[in-house]
């Protein structure tokens, strides 16, 4: 897609992601790859009403290029791209059951949620959590290059996932998706219930390729 779609893009699954309440008030952030530099979305933008022509456009030093003053977290954004030639698109949310579970005590830090369905080990993977640090902090920027190797999202702690893709739509699935899995692990809370065993695991990782280390 060329710059022009991708801008079109970015406003209309900002949209979805706001009409899905994903992405209440001002929260969370998008932002997409191009050949000579990246597009984000503006600090305290609302996702459901994005102008095409102000979206931030940055190039691979953080500089700002055009646009409005570009997301206070555009150092992890650009962290996971220096990091992870792979993902071509992020996505950041406060989304509710994603965020709750960012909040729990006793988590594995090293993936937080239980392989409890097989699209979230396809789309998502095993999500490890960064700790808490106050949005807009710099550190998170070394936070995200460390994992970023390793891991297609994160979750950081007591605030919402990140999640990267090898496209811009698929990575807003794969969001969507981990809105669903952190839902569905709430439900289960105080349930007994089954999780995907290694030979599960195995056959996905031999069909689908995903990175999920039993
Ligand atoms: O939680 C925060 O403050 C940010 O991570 C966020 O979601 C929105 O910040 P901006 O992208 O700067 O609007
Ligand atoms: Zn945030």
């Amino acid at each position: 897609m060329n710059e022009h779609t991708l801008r079109q893009r970015l406003v209309t699954l900002g949209k979805r992601l706001y009409d899905r309440g994903l992405s209440p008030g001002t929260s969370g952030n998008l932002s997409v790859r191009l050949e000579d530099g990246w597009l984000t979305t503006p600090t305290n933008s609302c996702m459901g009403e994005l102008n095409a022509d102000e979206i931030s456009k940055l190039d691979w030093e953080g500089n700002v290029i055009s646009g409005s003053k570009p997301s206070k977290e555009y150092f992890f954004h650009l962290a996971y791209y220096k990091n992870r030639p792979q993902a071509q698109a992020i996505v950041h949310l406060h989304s509710t059951y994603s965020s709750a579970v960012s909040c729990l005590k006793n988590l594995d830090d090293k993936s937080i949620l239980p392989p409890i369905t097989p699209y979230f080990v396809m789309r998502i993977g095993q999500l490890p959590l960064v700790p808490y640090r106050r949005p807009g902090d710099a550190r998170l920027g070394d936070d995200v290059a460390r994992l970023a190797p390793h891991y297609s999202s994160l979750m950081l702690a007591n605030h919402g996932p990140i999640v990267t893709g090898r496209d811009f739509d698929s990575t807003v699935s794969a969001a969507e998706e981990l809105e669903e899995t952190a839902r569905l692990f709430l439900l289960l809370h105080g349930h007994e219930y089954r999780v995907l065993d290694d030979a599960a695991i195995d056959e996905l990782r031999e069909h689908f390729g995903v990175q999920w280390e039993s």
